[in-house]
């Protein structure tokens, strides 16, 4: 047969400068194009591979040990469960062991096949890393075949048919279809999660592909919020009567989800509401108050990110996931930049001059990762309860408090 090859490999990552690696297929059978990044996060590969912003991405991990603790029905972070999975695949150095966490419903391996996502175990992602710090995030195909049989010329073609992340909106194939109301609170030891009694505040949040404990932080803090779909007019958002004006993380690249989002935001930010934004959704307030955004060398993907408030000179440590930044220096006079990363300095804050309107580039929601940056949500809520006249919340409350 042509075109077919035989390899005692049962899986392939291709890269488009032609470097082949070979490993062990987990997950899906078959093949997928996207651009591969890394992720240094050494805990909740469950919520990274269910985080609706890696849509077009494969993720290698750095932490050698992915899969030990199974694969749980709970650290999804997929709102819209209609739309495809997010992730193209994943590449992992260890092959997954049986999990061993009292959480654990199936292996991981099982799970990435039910999610339809592929993988590759057995890769060398030290080196894979380090060719991503030096060149950037490359295109790439990932294939899994069991027999160890793969179809080179498709395979091939899926890679030159993949056009990149730049230019291409994905917002539009993770957003959701219907608006939908939310009420469900962040976890709590002995708890579990909770629903929201009795709502304060109402907040209606874009979806660019939100990521459920966001919407959770929200409810957390007294705001039932209804969701709308990435497309929502500013008149059909304003129709639902919002205290505050949510626009969410996404995936793909902000300047093409922009074409159609920045004129929404532009005009919702005439209303006078609240406004915040996480990731996609900084990104594109960016964008809406004059500024430009950029592709990333090698991005911005891990649980460990030094963050530095320039406004109080405070230093966070933030979860991170963004391939594109808003380009600091083209933020209009008026806009603060209020955030930065220290590991490179590029942009991720921003805050308009005497109006409730701020947004992020990293991830307060902290899933996973760590929860200093949770009091931004307390911020955006304080905003609202300003315009309510109502009295604000300590934006780091003391323990036990
Ligand atoms: N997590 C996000 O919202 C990512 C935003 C954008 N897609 C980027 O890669 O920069």
């Amino acid at each position: 047969m042509t075109g077919w090859q035989q390899s005692p490999a049962t899986a392939l990552l291709i890269l488009a400068d032609g470097t082949r690696l070979e490993g062990h297929g987990i997950g899906a059978i078959g093949h997928a194009a996207g651009e591969v990044c890394f992720n240094t996060a050494m805990t909740g590969y469950q919520e990274i591979l269910t985080d609706p912003s890696y849509a077009g991405q494969i993720i290698t991990f750095t932490f050698p040990h992915i899969g030990n603790v199974g694969a749980n029905d709970e650290d999804i972070e997929t709102v819209n469960m209609a739309a495809l999975s997010g992730v193209r695949g994943a590449v992992l150095k260890a092959d997954i062991t049986n999990p061993s966490n009292y959480r654990a419903v199936q292996r991981l391996d099982a799970w990435l096949k039910a999610r339809n996502i592929i993988g590759i175990a057995g890769i060398d992602t030290r080196a894979l890393t380090a060719r991503i710090r030096e060149h950037g995030m490359p295109n790439g195909v990932i294939a899994h075949a069991p027999d160890g049989h793969f179809h080179e010329p498709s395979i091939m073609a899926e890679l030159k048919a993949f056009p990149g992340l730049e230019g291409l909106d994905l917002a539009k194939e993770v957003t959701t279809a219907q608006t939908y109301h939310w009420d469900q609170t962040r976890w709590e030891w002995g708890k579990g999660y909770g629903t929201l009694e009795n709502p304060e505040f109402h907040v209606v949040a874009v979806d660019y592909g939100a990521k459920r404990n966001i919407l959770r932080s929200l409810a957390d803090q007294g705001a039932r919020v209804t969701v709308v779909p990435a497309t929502a007019t500013a008149a059909d958002i304003m129709s639902h009567n919002p205290d505050g004006i949510f626009l969410s993380n996404g995936p793909g690249d902000p300047a093409a989800t922009g074409k159609y989002a920045v004129p929404t935001i532009q005009k919702l930010m005439e209303t006078g509401k609240p406004i915040f934004g996480i990731c996609l959704g900084h990104q594109l307030l960016g964008i809406a108050l004059g500024g430009t955004t950029s592709k990333m060398h090698q991005g911005h993907h891990g649980a460990n990110h030094p963050v530095k408030d320039l406004t109080t000179g405070k230093v966070e440590i933030t979860s991170m996931n963004h391939g594109f930044a808003v380009d600091a220096d083209t933020l209009p006079g008026g806009v603060t930049q209020t955030h930065i990363s220290l590991f490179d300095g590029s942009n991720a804050g921003l805050a308009v001059d005497g109006k409730p309107i701020f947004s992020v580039q990293y991830h307060p929601e902290s899933s996973p990762g760590p929860h200093d940056s949770h009091y931004l949500f307390t911020r955006f809520l304080n905003h609202v309860r300003a315009q309510k006249g109502m009295e604000q919340k300590p934006e780091h409350p003391k323990a036990g408090a």
